[in-house]
């Protein structure tokens, strides 16, 4: 579970504060994906990357009691001059997994051939993305943080294995993905919430969701 008792965040931008969150409480249960609607620039990284425990709280407390995963695309533990596979396995040591089982499953999803085991700064962009979605993928996390739904990849045998590992692990697993179109979310998700000045407001269903959303709009 990922409890949020009564949080507030907000970023001075020099002339205001900019509310992110104000006292939120809520949780996400496992068993019960979320979907969390938001407008451009209202928060949703900002969020996601709360619930990660990569961005602090100004005040409140952010509770995980289960294996959350960092944000999807996320860079931030991958050292650019280290190789895929020295990546891999260095992460799968931080984990407590086999190095060989995640050099070898990332290995394979990434479909990155040679560049496995060169430099991570020395990918393209599409390449970045499929290893850190293969990474996300081999460690097995009870909730998946996605932020505005899957990296866009132009390989289509990567989304093709990908798209499948991933529909298979939506069976057991639970996600939180976070976007400004109800569509993205529709594929992931029942249950979903919309953030808005500060609040999180949750609904049972993505209409009840959408109808605040599109309201708003
Ligand atoms: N460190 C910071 N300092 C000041 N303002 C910030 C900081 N981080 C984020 N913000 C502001 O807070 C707001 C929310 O940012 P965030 O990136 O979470 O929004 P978002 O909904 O993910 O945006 P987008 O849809 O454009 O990606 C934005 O107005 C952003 O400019």
């Amino acid at each position: 579970m990922i409890e949020f008792d009564q949080v507030s965040k907000s970023f001075w931008t020099g002339t205001r504060r900019k509310v992110i969150l104000e006292k939120a409480s809520f949780k996400v249960e496992l068993g019960r994906s979320l979907g969390i609607l938001a407008a451009n620039g209202t928060g949703k990284t900002t969020l996601i990357n709360m619930m990660a425990g990569l961005e602090k709280p100004d005040e409140g407390t952010v509770r995980r009691s289960c294996r959350v995963s960092f944000p999807l695309g996320f860079m931030g533990g991958v050292v650019p001059r280290h190789s895929a596979r020295e990546n891999a396995r260095y992460i799968a040591r931080l984990y407590g997994l086999d190095p060989d089982y995640v050099e070898a499953f990332c290995r394979w999803l990434a479909g990155i051939g040679e560049y496995f085991d060169m430099p991570v700064g020395t990918y393209s962009q599409g390449m970045r993305s499929r290893f850190t979605f293969s990474l996300m993928l081999a460690l097995d996390f009870d909730i998946y943080l996605i932020d505005e739904g899957m990296p866009q990849t132009t390989d289509a045998a990567f989304n093709r294995r990908a798209g499948e590992i991933l529909r298979e692990r939506l069976e057991r697993t639970t996600v939180v993905i976070v976007s400004h179109q109800p569509e993205v979310l529709r594929r992931f998700v029942r249950q979903a919430a919309v953030l808005r000045d500060g609040r999180l407001h949750l609904f049972d269903s993505l209409e009840e969701a959408r109808e605040l959303y599109d309201y708003e709009a």
